[in-house]
Order: C-alpha cells, then sequence, then structure tokens
C-alpha cells in the first residue's frame, strides 16, 4: 500500500484510466469491466481492476487538478508499475466548432500551473501525448462514427477565473479546450518513461455559455470510455 492507494503489489493494471470522478470510476468499472475488484477507497478516491475484452484494466479516481493526478500518477507508476496512464476527462470548449459532447484528444498542453516553471527553473518544457496511444485513440473513435478534435489543451490551476474572459488569450492561439490535470499526467509519464494520453469529452463551452449537469459529467461520456479502454 502507498500513501494514498490502498492496494497490494500485482493489484493494479499496467494500463490505468484515469477519471478525475472517483465515481465515474465506479461507472466504468460497474458498466464495463468484468470480474471486477475494488482496491482502494482511501479518501474516497476509488480505483478498481478488472477485465475489458479479455484485457487487464484498472480505472482510478485522480482527483481534481495538477497536485491532486500528479500524487496518483507518482504513486501508480513509481509503487504500483503503471506503463499506460490514460487520462479520461470533462473540459471547457474555447473553439466554436468543439462542441458540448464532442471529443478532443489532447497531443500536447498550454498551462497557467506554474509547477514545470520551478520543475525546470523558469524555462519551458512541452508536454505531449504519446504518438501511439494518440494514433489509436483517433483511429477508434474514427472506427465508432467519431471525429475526434486533435490538439493542443489548457491546463489551468482554475476553474473559476477572476476575470471571465481570459481564456481568450488561448482561444486566439488555437487552443481547442481547457482542463485541469494533463500538464501533470504528461510530465511525469516523460519524467518516468511510461506512455500516457488524455482523452477529454466537452460538459461545457465558454464559447456558448452551454453547460451539462453533473450527472451527464459521471455517467454519458461512454464514448470517450470506449475509446479509452481499447486502448489496453
Ligand atoms: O471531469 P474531470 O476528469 O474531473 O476533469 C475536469 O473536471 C474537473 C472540473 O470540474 C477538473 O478535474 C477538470 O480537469
Ligand atoms: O470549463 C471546464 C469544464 C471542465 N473542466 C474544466 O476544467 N473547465
Amino acid at each position: 500500500m502507498s500513501v494514498h492507494i490502498g492496494a497490494k503489489p500485482g493489484d493494479v493494471a499496467e494500463t490505468v484510466l484515469l477519471p478525475g470522478d472517483p465515481l465515474r470510476a465506479k461507472f466504468i468499472a460497474d458498466n464495463f469491466l468484468e470480474d471486477v475488484t475494488q482496491y482502494n477507497e482511501v479518501r474516497g478516491m476509488l480505483g478498481f481492476t478488472g477485465t475489458y475484452k479479455g484485457k487487464r484494466v484498472s480505472v482510478q479516481g485522480s482527483g481534481m487538478g495538477v497536485p491532486s493526478i500528479g500524487i496518483y500518477a507518482n504513486e501508480l507508476i513509481t509503487e504500483f508499475g503503471a506503463k499506460q496512464l490514460i487520462r479520461i476527462g470533462s473540459c471547457g470548449s474555447f473553439q466554436e466548432n468543439v462542441k458540448v459532447r464532442d471529443l478532443v484528444l489532447a497531443q500536447t498542453t498550454s498551462t497557467d500551473s506554474s509547477l514545470n516553471k520551478r520543475r525546470f527553473h523558469g524555462m519551458d518544457f512541452a508536454p505531449a501525448g504519446d504518438f501511439g496511444l494518440l494514433l489509436s485513440a483517433y483511429n477508434k473513435a474514427k472506427e465508432l462514427g467519431i471525429d475526434p478534435h486533435v490538439g493542443n489543451v489548457l491546463t489551468s490551476d482554475e476553474f473559476y477565473h477572476d476575470d471571465p474572459d481570459a481564456w481568450k488569450l488561448w482561444a486566439k492561439f488555437n487552443v481547442l479546450a481547457v482542463e485541469m490535470e494533463t500538464t501533470a499526467l504528461y510530465t511525469l509519464a516523460a519524467k518516468y518513461g511510461i506512455k500516457a494520453l488524455t482523452i477529454l469529452t466537452v460538459s461545457d463551452s465558454l464559447v456558448t455559455g452551454e453547460a451539462l449537469d453533473a450527472e451527464s459529467r459521471q455517467t454519458t461520456f461512454t464514448n470517450m470510455m470506449e475509446v479509452a479502454l481499447s486502448l489496453a
């Protein structure tokens, strides 16, 4: 058991899906996995391992924001031998053509988080998703009849900004959407030499003001779940 994950060695699969919401993890375990065991409930951050089409896969809530996913990614990699971390999250669209419920594959990230500025002594690191996972996710989405958006997403430290127009600068530079974890995930994947990809479903549009309710964010992003599970 690590500090935040109450599992034994071998309880966690090499491929781990990481939704921010632990109840989205439970939804996936209940609806997509077979032979499921729950290996974690420390801090209510539920973690499950089961099989999907015969392949072993885990689903672990990551919590919200860079510090939280940093804790789970570090422990999954260094204490439980995770080799592929696939974040499955919600996001807010910055672009008119990126609509609510669309799929976004995060090729790379921008950020307003200061963590990497500190880590790289004021210099810029460019966090990128694994190309093989990105290509497989893209092809799987196409097979399901989905046309995913692929590009740059913003990892932000803030959900509620003081300046309601702050997002427009990123939008002007073709950043597709905002979420709160991927910069940390891709940076840790690079540090430890493992593979990572973030797949997002648009839950909000900063362009139109649309927003899905909490229940929809928890249980209805099944296309994203299916694409992510196909990567196991
Ligand atoms: O739906 P999840 O995976 O939590 O992702 C997004 O939703 C949360 C904010 O509501 C942040 O964690 C953000 O990144
Ligand atoms: O607007 C949004 C929606 C989901 N996640 C975010 O971080 N922002």
